[in-house]
C-alpha cells in the first residue's frame, strides 16, 4: 500500500462515505478485505517465482584445453547423458563425418606408401599421421603468393599417388621437425620395406612419379580412386559453400562447417562440383571444422530434424553477441543455416556410403596387410591412436545401411559419435536442463562453452572467463611424444603444461574452480604397453615405471603442483585420469563433476580440496595465448621439473 500522507489527495477518494449504511459499509469491508486476500496471494506468488528463480541453479562450465584434447567430445558426453533422446536423433548426422574421417585414414595410408621417405617431413616420432598427411601436399603457405590458386583441377592436393615431389620437399624444408631424442633421422633405411612384400615397392628405386602401373598396390589405389569423389562430396556436404579459412575467426563469417588448419586456401576441392576437380576452396588436406553457433547439423537435418529451442542449444545467441561485443566472433549466432550443398546426410544410403561400400574390401585389405603395418610402423605413423580412427570397424562401418552406433545398446562401451572428429573454429554456449529424475540436481540448468582450442583460436576464449563456475580442463597426456598439428615446433604435453599454467595464473579466473581431466589415458596405456619410453621425452621423469599408473600420477602431480603454485586465489581443484571416449568410466566422472558443481560439499575421488595456495612465488600477467615455444624438450621439462 503506497504511503499516505494526511493531506494526501487519495484520502478524500477512498473515504468511506459519510451517510454509508451499516449493510453498504459491511459489503465494503468485505470487499476491501477480498481486494487484499488477492493482493497479498499476487505478493507471495510473485515472491515464490523469485525465490524459485533464484534457487534454480545455473552451472557454467567451460571447456578448454588444446586442439584434439577431447572437449566437444566431453560436451557431447554431457548431451548424451542430460539430453540422451536429442543425442540419439542426432547419430545419422555424424555419418558423414565418419565417412570423411574413415576417407582420410584411407589417404593417410596411401600416403604413407607413396611417398618415398626420403621426401617426406614426417620422419619424426612426434609427428601425427594426420599432420603427415596434411604436410606432405599441404596447399601453399601464404608466403608463396604464387602457389596460391590452383585452381585449374590439377590434382596436387590429393595424394592418392598422384603428388609431386617437389612441393613434398619444399615443405620438408618448411617443417623440419624438433630435435628428438627418439628419432633415427631421416634414414631411408628406416623406410625400407622388406622387398618381398608385393603392396610395396621401395621408394628408393622408384619416386611416386615414375611409380609403374600393374603392381598390386597400383591396382588397389586405382580402385580405391572413388574415395577422392566422395571426400569432395563430403566437404561439399559439410562446408559451407562460402565458408573461407578457419584461421580467420576473428572476421564475421557464415556460421557452419568449414575446413582449415592454419593454412591458407589452395587449390580447390570442388565445393559443389562431384568431379571433385574444381570449386573455390581447398579442403583436401586441411582438417575439416565446425563453426559453432549454427548449425552444420541443422544444415544437415534441416530437412526433417527439428529441435526445441532450449534445453540443447547448437551455440547460444548469448555467446554470438558476446562474440559480437567482443569483436571476436566466428559466428554470428543467429541461427541462419549454413548452405550445404550435396544430400541431406539423413538418407539410410547415401552416395558416399555407397562408395565406402563397394571399396571396403579394397580398404579393409589394405588396413590388415602385414605389410602395410610394416611400413606405418617404419614411418612410425600411429594411426591406430589418432583422431577420428575407424578402420578396426570398418566391416560395420561401410554396411549400406549404416547407423552410427548407439552406445546405450548393450555392451557398447565406446560409441562412433563420440569417437568421431570434427574440429571446433570459435566459441558456442550449450543448455541442458537437468530432467526431474535427476533428484537432487532437478532444475539444474547447465551451460557448457565450447571452445576451439588450436592456437589461432585461444584468444577468442577470454571474453568467456567472466560468469564462469567451473572450468573443465582437458590435457591430453598420450600426446607426450607428438607434436601440435598447427606448430609442429611444440610438443603436445609441454603446449598442455604451458596452457594450464596459463589457465591457473589467469586472474580473470582466480575464482574458479578447476577439473582437470588427464584424457586419453586409454591411447597413453597403449602407447607405453608399444615401449614407447616417457623417460625420452619428459627427462624428468627418472627411472619410474613405464606403466600408466606411474605415468599418470606423475603427470597429476606435475599438474597440481602448477595450480598450487600459479593459482592468485584459493579453489577447488579436482583431479581425473579420464578416456572421455569410453561412456561408461566418463559418466562416473561426469557425475562426481556435478556433485562438485553446488560447491558446498563434496564427496568423491577428489585430489585435492578446498586447498589454501601458498604465496605465489613467480608473478606472471593473465594471459591465455601462449607464444611458440622453443622446440627444446628439455625446456619444457625442465618447466614440469620445476614445479614441485
Ligand atoms: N581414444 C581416445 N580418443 C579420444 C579421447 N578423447 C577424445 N578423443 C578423440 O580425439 C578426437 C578429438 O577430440 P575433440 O573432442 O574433437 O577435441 P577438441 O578438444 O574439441 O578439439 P578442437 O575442437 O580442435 O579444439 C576425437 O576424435 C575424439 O573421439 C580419449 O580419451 N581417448
Ligand atoms: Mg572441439
Amino acid at each position: 500500500m503506497p504511503v499516505r500522507t494526511a493531506d494526501d489527495p487519495l484520502d478524500e477518494v477512498l473515504k468511506p462515505p459519510p451517510d454509508e449504511s451499516p449493510e453498504d459499509r459491511a459489503v465494503r469491508l468485505q470487499n476491501e478485505a477480498e481486494a487484499k486476500r488477492v493482493s497479498l496471494a499476487i505478493d507471495a506468488s510473485i515472491k515464490a517465482e523469485r525465490h524459485a528463480r533464484r534457487k534454480k541453479r545455473i552451472v557454467r562450465l567451460l571447456l578448454l584445453g588444446q586442439s584434439e584434447s577431447g572437449k566437444s567430445t566431453t560436451l557431447r558426453q554431457f548431451q548424451r547423458l542430460y539430453t540422451p533422446t536429442a543425442f540419439r536423433e542426432e547419430r545419422i548426422l555424424w555419418r558423414a563425418v565418419i565417412q570423411l574421417n574413415i576417407v582420410r585414414s584411407i589417404r593417410t595410408i596411401l600416403d604413407a606408401l607413396t611417398f618415398p621417405s626420403s621426401t617426406s617431413p614426417h620422419t619424426s616420432p612426434y609427428s601425427s599421421p594426420r599432420s603427415r598427411a596434411r604436410t606432405i601436399s599441404r596447399p601453399p603457405l601464404p608466403n608463396h603468393p604464387h602457389e596460391q590458386h590452383n585452381g585449374n583441377g590439377n590434382d596436387t592436393t590429393l595424394t592418392f599417388g598422384s603428388s609431386s615431389p617437389p612441393r613434398v620437399r619444399h615443405h620438408h624444408h618448411h617443417h623440419s621437425p624438433p630435435s628428438n631424442p627418439d628419432s633415427d633421422g631421416d634414414s631411408e633405411s628406416d623406410f625400407v620395406h622388406p622387398h618381398h612384400h608385393p603392396h610395396y615397392r621401395s621408394p628408393r628405386s622408384t619416386s611416386p612419379l615414375t611409380l609403374a602401373q600393374n603392381t598390386p598396390l597400383d591396382a588397389l589405389k586405382a580402385r580405391l580412386l572413388p574415395l577422392r569423389h566422395i571426400e569432395a562430396l563430403l566437404i561439399a556436404k559439410l562446408v559451407p559453400p562460402n565458408e573461407e579459412e578457419a584461421t580467420h575467426f576473428a572476421r564475421p563469417g557464415p556460421p557452419g562447417v568449414g575446413v582449415g588448419a592454419g593454412t591458407s586456401a589452395g587449390s580447390s576441392s570442388g565445393a559443389s562440383s562431384t568431379s571433385g576437380g574444381t570449386g573455390n576452396h581447398a579442403y583436401r588436406n586441411q582438417e575439416i571444422f565446425v563453426r559453432p553457433g549454427t548449425g552444420w547439423k541443422g544444415g544437415l537435418a534441416r530437412a526433417r530434424v527439428t529441435y526445441p529451442g532450449s534445453g540443447y542449444g547448437y551455440g547460444d545467441h548469448h555467446d554470438g553477441a558476446k562474440q559480437n561485443k567482443n569483436g571476436k566472433g566466428s559466428s554470428g549466432g543467429n541461427g541462419t543455416r549454413p548452405m550445404s550443398a550435396g544430400t541431406t546426410g539423413l538418407e539410410t544410403q547415401d552416395e558416399p556410403q555407397e562408395v565406402l561400400n563397394m571399396c571396403r574390401r579394397d580398404m579393409i585389405a589394405l588396413w590388415n596387410d602385414e605389410g602395410v603395418r610394416e611400413v606405418l610402423r617404419r614411418r612410425k605413423i600411429r594411426i591406430e591412436e589418432e583422431s577420428g580412427f575407424f578402420l578396426d570397424d570398418l566391416e560395420r562401418l561401410t554396411s549400406l545401411k549404416y547407423m552410427p552406433t548407439d552406445a546405450n545398446t548393450p555392451c557398447e562401451q565406446t560409441d562412433d559419435v563420440l569417437k568421431a572428429r570434427l574440429k571446433t573454429v570459435g566459441v558456442s554456449e550449450y543448455r541442458f536442463e537437468m530432467e526431474a529424475t535427476a533428484g537432487r540436481d532437478s532444475g539444474t540448468e547447465w551451460r557448457i562453452v565450447d571452445v576451439g582450442g588450436s592456437r589461432s583460436q585461444r584468444p577468442t576464449w577470454a571474453p568467456f572467463f567472466d560468469d564462469v563456475d567451473a572450468i573443465i580442463f582437458l590435457a591430453p597426456i598420450s600426446g607426450f611424444d607428438q607434436v601440435l598439428s598447427e606448430d609442429r615446433t611444440v610438443n603436445r604435453l609441454e603446449d598442455s603444461v604451458l596452457l594450464w599454467k596459463a589457465v591457473c595464473s589467469n586472474k580473470l579466473l582466480a575464482n574458479v574452480d578447476l577439473v582437470l581431466f588427464l584424457n586419453k589415458c586409454d591411447i597413453l596405456d597403449k602407447k607405453l604397453k608399444s615401449g614407447i619410453q616417457v623417460s625420452k621425452y619428459i627427462r624428468s621423469y627418472g627411472d619410474r615405471e613405464n606403466d600408466l599408473d606411474s605415468v599418470s600420477k606423475y603427470l597429476r602431480s606435475k599438474f597440481s603442483a602448477i595450480h598450487r603454485e600459479y593459482s592468485p586465489n584459493p579453489r577447488k581443484f579436482y583431479a581425473f585420469c579420464t578416456s572421455v571416449t569410453d561412456t561408461a568410466t566418463t559418466a562416473g566422472i561426469i557425475a562426481s563433476v556435478s556433485k562438485a558443481m553446488p560447491i558446498d560439499h563434496y564427496v568423491g575421488s577428489t585430489i585435492e580440496l578446498n586447498y589454501r595456495s601458498r604465496p605465489r612465488l613467480r608473478h606472471e600477467q593473465p594471459h591465455l595465448y601462449i607464444l611458440v615455444h622453443p622446440p627444446n624438450i628439455e625446456s619444457w621439462t625442465d618447466s614440469i621439473a620445476n614445479v614441485s
